[in-house]
């Protein structure tokens, strides 16, 4: 795909250093001939923890892969409908495939930190990337500030210069939260973060989702209904029938969701009966 340079001419439309609105509307996907999501629109708040919850193969992960451009990576992979960042669609013909993944980040299931770097080197990893210039010192103010949104500073701080390979699997899920978070995006998708760790990292990682709240805007992909409850505001709950494509059932504030839902299968879902 063309994707102009970098450099003056070419203005971020998603520029801003607050957490953004993102918008899905009517979004549907396809894998060559089979359609694996159908219409989907969800609003995620600015600032807020949106939880995509719902059986294996209904199209979560698919959608969040959606939601910052990487559904497109896969050759057999098309789309249709609008994802907007703030207002302005991501994608949009011409614009960057880099700014939406930058203003966009993901961390994925498993902590993918570069083991042999050390841990300052793997935290500004991504501003060569996407195209920021950054000197020794703004890079040192990066390190720390990135490291202590993610919840990892104390931890690190007396060892920056260590292997990220040595940290523990919490400790690099977080370090790749830092990484994340070192672009400043202003949105973080995150998918099935926690299921490759222990109940304590696992705590640590929700605690880290709870302080980024109102910073950035977390879309999360989870397949604990505990996990959902305690750290989401708001819930969608994706299903697909029987060789039917994945669909919202119901989508509204965790609480709700999880207390009076409306549609039996949402019921069904969140109290284990099914999935
Ligand atoms: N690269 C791919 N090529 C072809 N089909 C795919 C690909 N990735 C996913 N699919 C199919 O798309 C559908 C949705 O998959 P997706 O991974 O989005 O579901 P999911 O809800 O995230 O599942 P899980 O909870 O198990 O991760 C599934 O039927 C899956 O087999």
């Amino acid at each position: 795909m063309f994707d102009p340079p970098e450099g003056e001419g070419f203005p971020d439309p998603f520029a801003g250093s607050e957490a953004a609105e993102l918008d899905a509307k009517a979004v549907s996907a396809w894998f060559g001939e089979r359609k694996v999501l159908d219409r989907v629109s969800l609003t995620m708040e600015a600032g807020q923890v949106t939880a995509l919850i719902g059986p294996s193969g209904c199209g979560k992960s698919t959608f969040l892969r959606i939601l910052n451009r990487m559904h497109e990576m896969v050759p057999t992979a098309s789309l249709a409908g609008q994802v907007l960042l703030d207002g302005a669609d991501i994608y949009d013909p011409g614009r960057r495939v880099t700014l939406a993944r930058r203003n966009i980040g993901m961390v994925f299931q498993k902590a993918n930190p570069f083991p042999a770097m050390s841990i300052y080197e793997n935290t500004v990893a991504g501003l060569k990337l996407a195209g920021i210039k950054a000197s020794r010192l703004e890079k040192d103010f990066l390190v720390e500030d990135s490291l202590r949104k993610a919840s990892l500073w104390d931890e690190v701080k007396d060892r920056l210069h260590q292997p990220g390979g040595g940290l523990s699997g919490g400790q690099q899920q977080r370090l790749c939260i830092a990484r994340s978070l070192a672009v400043s995006p202003r949105v973080l998708l995150m998918d099935e973060p926690c299921s490759a760790l222990d109940p304590t990292s696992t705590r640590r990682v929700e605690e880290t989702i709870a302080s980024l709240r109102g910073l950035v805007t977390i879309v999360i992909v989870t397949h604990n209904m505990q996990q959902a409850a305690r750290i989401s505001d708001t819930c969608a709950f994706f299903l697909a029938a029987h060789n039917a494509p994945g669909a919202i059932v119901e989508h509204g504030p965790t609480d709700a969701m999880f207390q009076y839902p409306q549609d039996q299968r949402t019921s069904d879902y969140v109290n284990g009966r099914f999935g």
